[in-house]
C-alpha cells in the first residue's frame, strides 16, 4: 500500500506549549480520512504540519513521497488542494465567480493577466459540476455560505490535486446546504484524490470516509477504519461526554447522554 502521508514520531511546540506530542498516522492510497476532537484538541495544527505551513519540532512529515524539510514545500503544495473558511476571506468578494474559480489554476492571483480562455472553460465546467454555472458572472459576494463553500471546491480543484484538505467546510450551513455539499464531497470518489476533513459534526462523515483519527490534548487517541474508531466507548473517552452512535445510511449520528463528564 503506497502512503500518500505519513506522519511520524511529531511533537510540536509553542514557547511552553506543547501542542502535539507522539503523533503518528498514515494515509494510504485510496484512503479517505476525517480528523475529530475537541475544540484545541490540534486538528488544525494537524492540517498545518500536512500542508507545510506549519514544521514539527520534532518527527517527519512526508506527503506524496516528498519530506518536508528536504524539498521545496510549494512545489509539493501545488499537489494539495485546501478549503478553509481562512482561503475564503483571502478572495476578493467583487470578483465574478468563474474568476475565483479560475485562479485556482495558478499558484498566485493574477490581478494583472487575463486568464486563458481553456483555463476560464475548466472553470466553467467545475462549476457546472457543482451546480453553479447560471452563477458564473455573479460577483462572489452574492453567492450564500454554502455556494460559496461549492465555489472553493471547484477551485480546490482546478489544480488537479492528489490530495483535498477541508477544515470544517461545513460549518454554518443549515441542513440543506450542508446536505447539497455533501453529495458533491460524496462525488469525490471518483477521482484520484485523498480526502482529508476536519469537522465538530459526526453525521458528516459520509459513506466516502473510511478512516477516523480521534485527537485528544494533542494525541491521537485512536485511529483507523472508521466503524472501529466510531465506538461509544472511544467518541465518549475524546469529548469527555456519554454518547451513543447509530448508524443510519451509513453515516454515524451521535446521541449525547445526560450525566455528564466520564473520566
Ligand atoms: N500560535 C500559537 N501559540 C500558542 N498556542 C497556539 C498557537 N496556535 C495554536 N495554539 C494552541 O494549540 C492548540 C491546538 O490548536 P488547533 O487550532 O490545532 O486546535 P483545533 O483542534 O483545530 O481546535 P478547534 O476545534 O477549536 O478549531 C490550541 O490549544 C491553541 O490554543
Amino acid at each position: 500500500m503506497s502512503s500518500i502521508i505519513a506522519l511520524r514520531d511529531i511533537t510540536f511546540r509553542r514557547g511552553e506549549r506543547q501542542i502535539l506530542s507522539g503523533v503518528n498516522l498514515q494515509v494510504n492510497k485510496g484512503e479517505h480520512w476525517v480528523i475529530l476532537g475537541r475544540n484545541g484538541c490540534g486538528k488544525t495544527t494537524l492540517l498545518e504540519m500536512m500542508t507545510g505551513y506549519q514544521f514539527p519540532t520534532s518527527g517527519t512529515v512526508d506527503v506524496l513521497g516528498n519530506r518536508f524539510g528536504e524539498v521545496d514545500v510549494r512545489e509539493v503544495r501545488k499537489e494539495v488542494g485546501y478549503i478553509s473558511q481562512s482561503v475564503i476571506e483571502k478572495l476578493t468578494m467583487r470578483d465574478p465567480v468563474w474568476e475565483v474559480v479560475a485562479t485556482g489554476e495558478y499558484a498566485f492571483l493574477r490581478f494583472y493577466q487575463t486568464i486563458d480562455e481553456e483555463v476560464r472553460q475548466k472553470a466553467l465546467r467545475l462549476l457546472d459540476e457543482v451546480g453553479l454555472l447560471h452563477t458564473a458572472e455573479q460577483t462572489l459576494a452574492t453567492l450564500s455560505q454554502g455556494e460559496r463553500k461549492k465555489v472553493l471546491l471547484a477551485r480546490a480543484l482546478m489544480s488537479n490535486p492528489k490530495i483535498l484538505i477541508m477544515d470544517e467546510p461545513c460549518a454554518g450551513l443549515d441542513l440543506y446546504e450542508r446536505e447539497k455539499l455533501l453529495i458533491d464531497l460524496g462525488r469525490l470518489s471518483k477521482r484520484n484524490i485523498t480526502v482529508i476533513y476536519v469537522t465538530h459534526h459526526m453525521e458528516e462523515i459520509i459513506p466516502l470516509f473510511s478512516h477516523v483519527a480521534l485527537v485528544q490534548d494533542g494525541q491521537i487517541l485512536s485511529a483507523g477504519p472508521k466503524k472501529e474508531v466510531l465506538s461509544p466507548e472511544w467518541l465518549s473517552r475524546a469529548y469527555d461526554w456519554p454518547v451513543e452512535v447509530e448508524w443510519a445510511d451509513d453515516r454515524p449520528w451521535i446521541r449525547a447522554l445526560p450525566g455528564g463528564i466520564v473520566k
